[in-house]
This record gives C-alpha cells, structure tokens and sequence, in this order.
C-alpha cells in the first residue's frame, strides 16, 4: 500500500558505479521524498548564465527605472498566470504552490527588495545589476543571520528557502529584462524524465505533471524551493546528482526513486519489470492522498484520530483550509517577535489572532504565548530590555513560560490579544517550557485578571474563558503530567524539545545530530507516560512536535494512546491516509513491543515492519 520506502542517500554503500559488467549503472542524488518513474531521458543543455554583463548603464536613470517597472510587471503577471493554472491542478499541489507564489507578488511590491533595487538604479546602475545585487544581499542576509542564530534543522531550512526565494525572484525579474525565454518544454516526448543542470522553481510551477514522468538535476537540494514545488505536483524527482551527464543522453532510459534518491541508468528487464510495478502503486498512493482532504480520519477500525495543522506565518493559513486539518494545533506566535524592531502591541497581535480565527471559522486555533528563548532570539526582546545578549545556557535558562512570568507585561498584552480575538471562534490557548504546576498557577491567574479587566471595561471576549493548556517538553512535565493534568485543561507533547531535553542533545547542533533520536526508548517511554496520565486524569493531550507529522510514527503514537496530532499542514493527507489504513489493536500491539525494546535501531526496524491493513 504505502510506496515510501526507508533507505535513504547515505544509507546504500554503492554509490554512483556499476552493477555487474555491462550491466545496469547507478547513479545517487538527493531524493526529495516520493515518487518512482521509469522513462526516456529528455536532456536540456547549459543553464543559462543570468549574471549581468554591465554593471554601469549607459542609458538615463528614468529609463532604467521604466525597464524595472516593465519587468516587475511582466514577473507578476507572469505569477498570475501561474497561479490560474495552479488553481487548476489538484488540492494538495495548489495548497503547497499557491503561497509560495503570492510570496513571490509580494516581494515585488514595495519592499526591501524593491528599495534596495531603486536606490541602486538611483545611483546610475544598469536595472539587470540592480536587481542581481539587491536580491543576492538579500539572499545572503538571510544565510548569514541564520548562521549568526545558529539555527539549525527545519528553522535553517526555512532561512535557506527564504534566501533561495530572493535569488528565484530575482531570476525571474533578469530573465523579463533581459527577455530570456524560461524553460520550454514544448518538445518534450510525454512520459520522459527531464536531465537538466538546475531547474527553477519558475520553470518547476511550469511542469505539467501529466507529462514529465520524472526529473533529474545535477543542481538543487532537498529543502530548496524546486523540490517543494515538484513534490506538490508529485513529480518523482532526485537532485544533486553527481556526474549525471557523463552518463545520461537523450533517449537514455533511467528508473528515477524519488524516495531513495537511487537512478538507474539503463535497468535491466529485471528493474525495468520492477519498477513498473513500483511506478503503479505510486500512482494508486497520489489518488488516494488528492481524495484525503474530504475523507474522515478514522481508523480502518473505526477510532477518530484528530489531526490538526501547525502554523509558524500568517502566509501558512491558505495551506492549512485546504489541508483537511481539523483546526490550528499549534500556532507559534515567535513570528511577531523574531524579525521585529519592537515589541508588537495588543492591537497589532489582536489583528493577526482575530484574523486566524476568523479564517478558521468553527474550528478551534490553540495559540501558544511567545516561547522564547533557546535557539528563537532576536533584537526586539534584546532592544526592549526582556532579555540579555548572552546567556551561558539558553537553553536551560530563564525561557519559555520562565520569560513571561518574570515579565507579566508581556503575558497581559498577549492574553488580553487572544482574548479578544476568541469572538471570533473558538481559541485555546497554550504555555510553553512549564517545568512545575506552580508556573500553570502563576499564569492563570494573570490570565483571569486579564479576562476580568476586558470584561470591565466591556471589551468583547468569547463567551467562556479558553480553555488554559500546557506544553509538555521537559522530562520533568513530562514525569509529572498526571500532576500538571490537574492544573491545565489540555496538555500538549513537544516532542522536539522533549527529545532534546531527554537526551541532553541541543536540536540545533550538528554535533549531536546522531544523539537526537526521537525514537530513543527513553523519549518515548516519556510520550507513553504522558499520554496515560492524561487518560487517568481525562485531559486532553495531543502530540505537536515533528513525530508527528512522520507517518512511519503514526501508528506507534496511536498505540501509546495519542488520538489527536498537530502537524505541519501538508502532511496531514498522507498523516490521514496512514490513520484510514491502520487497525487500532495493531498498533497498540506495535506499541506494547516497541515499548520493551532498549534498542533506537531495533525500535526503527519494528516501525518498518508494520503493516497497514
Ligand atoms: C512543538 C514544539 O515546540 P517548538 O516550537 O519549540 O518546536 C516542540 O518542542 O516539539
């Protein structure tokens, strides 16, 4: 049933070299997650070369300013269309594209994108120069502050992505100026694999999945912007591939594993036969996730699982309607503070909240006050006095729910917000880093002095007070859950901070990276606690760190007792699809041997071995 195979680039010890003499050849890459295909080679040459030949224009600034304007206008639009014909492929591509797209519209309105190429123009440079120079600083801007933060994992990634989208929108707006065609693909025999050096994610919106079988790059990376999109569209595709044009000419025929990142280059009947039957079940996977949206997430025996969305930016919301997700799990309010010059007010939070739960309609948002600290810094907390520049160990320092009670000015600011915007529809509200139900004690009582004040002074609220609940992302809540349980109304399991907590493994090093092992027995006898003593003490509890949102976890979760998951929201189809094919009394089975085994490898070895039913 589920084609995902677990083998990944690293994991295979024949790297790029052949199988047996005169025989099929194999070349590996950097798989972005789904998809087989099996098909003739269609190779694209050289990318071209969008580096401006001049910097010092020899024509007027007005003229300059009138060519930039031109090409902003044909880039929108350009996205426009794109949009239109997004609008008409399936949900689940839509919900991935769409938002990167208006991402892209907005960067070309006023910004600092747009002021940074305006004051270049200004200073007599050619637009194609200006354009290149602003979005590559702005690029690296990016990379450099997230190095500075020394972030790491999915914040990494997101800094990269948005680094990536500077130099993609400034592609486009270099290809307008320059009247560079974008890719064309118009003589592509259906069925074939495009062998390219890079593609844009301009020219991967452009792919019509019903005609390229696969894609192979010798460029790219797994989390950059090309893989999103073909992954959305469900074009089996690996990246960074080595030496693929040394190999591969046109007509050369290529199995492409878009799981495993393996190619094979001329399979023999063998691979060829066993790839069709891979590339089918592929196919049957793709229609049943574009049916998920609008089935139930009940188990094939009959238990409803809860799957919500998490939600890091405003620009998310769109992804999360059309997602399936039963409501926000989880919304990470650190978006307000992490880029801001100062701290944002009650209004300005009010706006964002109220319009979330606006957009949520009758399904609940659970917005978690600011959890700062650790790895999440920025100038804002540091220019406002809330926080020093250093700390010797942020991690285990004054963080979290510690942070707010030490300033209850920025806790009243943020309940009296999420107070206000609970009109709008039903809104729980969550506290991060509590290590004791004291600090629970401590915050609901600001937290009904808040709600007691805005009813004073007649400010509309919602009807009831929000449900209060806590995260549970330190072994000590995590020990104690049945306690805490008592003073909370739901609890929910960070499970990257618990790991991180368990193992003493920051989430954010490299270093440790083999350390930090969610499936270490010791983390998950954690979750197995937890989720009994809410059971006992009939709390609420759901599981919103990135275990998650990993399918190969589902049933084991479900096992421990977990019937509500808060995700990121494109993978709540594929989360839903496992949940649908998955007996409940399997996974309690899977869950009671897992439990007993000491072993991470042997743990990873059980969770392979489950069969869906
Ligand atoms: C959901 C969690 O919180 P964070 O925002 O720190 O990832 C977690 O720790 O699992």
């Amino acid at each position: 049933m589920n084609a995902q195979r677990s083998s990944s680039r690293g994991e295979d010890s024949t790297r790029n070299g052949m199988d047996e003499p005169g025989g099929e050849y194999f070349l590996r890459g950097e798989p972005i997650g789904a998809g087989f295909a099996i098909g003739p080679a269609f190779v694209v040459g050289e990318d071209l070369s969008l580096e401006p030949e001049a910097r010092i224009s020899h024509l007027t600034r007005e003229q300059e300013h009138t060519r930039f304007s031109e090409a902003v206008e044909r880039s929108i639009g350009q996205l426009k269309k794109l949009q239109n014909r997004i609008a008409r492929l399936p949900e689940e591509t839509q919900v991935e594209i769409g938002p990167m797209l208006e991402v892209y519209q907005r960067m070309l309105g006023p910004s600092r994108l747009q002021n940074g190429v305006v004051s270049r123009l200004d200073s007599g440079m050619t637009a194609e120069a200006a354009v290149h120079e602003a979005t590559a600083e702005l690029a690296d801007l990016m990379l450099a502050s997230s190095e500075e933060r020394q972030l790491a994992g999915e914040d990494a990634a997101a800094a990269e992505r948005r680094a990536g989208e500077f130099r993609e929108i400034g592609r486009r707006v270099i290809r307008n100026l320059m009247r560079e065609a974008f890719l064309s693909l118009s003589n592509m025999p259906d069925g074939s694999i495009l062998v390219a050096h890079t593609l844009r994610p301009a020219d991967a919106a452009l792919i019509d999945p019903a005609r390229v079988a696969a894609v192979v790059t010798e460029d790219g990376g797994a989390t950059g912007h090309t893989a999103i999109m073909l992954r959305a569209l469900g074009v089996p595709a690996v990246l960074a591939v080595e030496g693929v044009f040394d190999h591969v000419t046109d007509g050369t025929t290529l199995v492409v594993d878009g799981y495993s990142g393996s190619i094979t280059v001329s399979p023999s009947a063998r691979t060829t036969r066993q790839a069709r039957k891979q590339v089918a079940a592929y196919a049957q996977e793709r229609q049943e996730l574009g049916r998920m949206r609008r089935l139930s997430s009940r188990m094939s025996s009959g238990e409803k699982i809860t799957l919500q969305a998490n939600l890091e930016l405003p620009a998310e919301l769109p992804l999360i309607a059309q997602s399936g997700a039963a409501g926000i799990g989880l919304l990470r309010t650190e978006f307000l503070f992490i880029n801001a010059e100062t701290l944002p007010d009650e209004a300005t939070q009010y706006d964002i909240y109220a319009a979330i739960v606006s957009t949520m309609g009758s399904d609940p948002t659970t917005i978690r006050v600011l959890d700062w600290g650790g790895e999440k810094q920025g100038e804002a907390l540091i220019r406002a006095g809330v926080v020093g520049r250093d700390s010797v160990n942020p991690a285990l320092g004054v963080r979290g729910i510690r942070l707010l009670l030490e300033h209850p000015d920025l806790l009243e600011t943020q309940f009296a917000a999420i107070l206000r915007a609970a009109a709008k529809g039903p809104v729980r509200v969550l506290l991060p880093m509590v290590t004791v139900a004291s600090e629970i004690v401590a915050a609901r009582e600001i937290y009904e002095r808040v709600a007691r004040r805005l009813k004073r002074k007649g400010i509309e609220t919602g009807e009831t007070l929000p449900p209060l609940g806590v995260m549970i992302e330190t072994p000590a809540a995590a020990l104690t859950a049945g306690h805490l349980a008592q003073h909370a109304d739901f609890l929910a399991i960070g499970s990257n901070d618990l790991t991180m907590y368990t193992l003493a493994a920051d989430r954010a090093s490299s270093e440790v990276l083999d350390l930090y092992n969610p499936l270490h027995p010791a983390v998950l006898r954690m979750i197995s606690e937890v989720l009994s003593a809410a059971f006992l003490e009939r709390c609420p509890v759901s599981v919103c760190g990135e275990i998650a949102a990993n399918p190969r976890l589902t049933p084991l979760l479900i096992g421990l007792g977990c019937r509500s998951f808060s995700m990121s929201a494109s993978m709540v189809p594929r989360v839903k699809q496992v949940v649908r094919h998955t007996d409940y009394n399997d996974c309690r089975l899977l869950a009671r041997r897992i439990l007993a085994e000491t072993d991470a490898g042997e743990i990873g070895r059980l969770l392979d071995g489950f069969q869906s039913v």
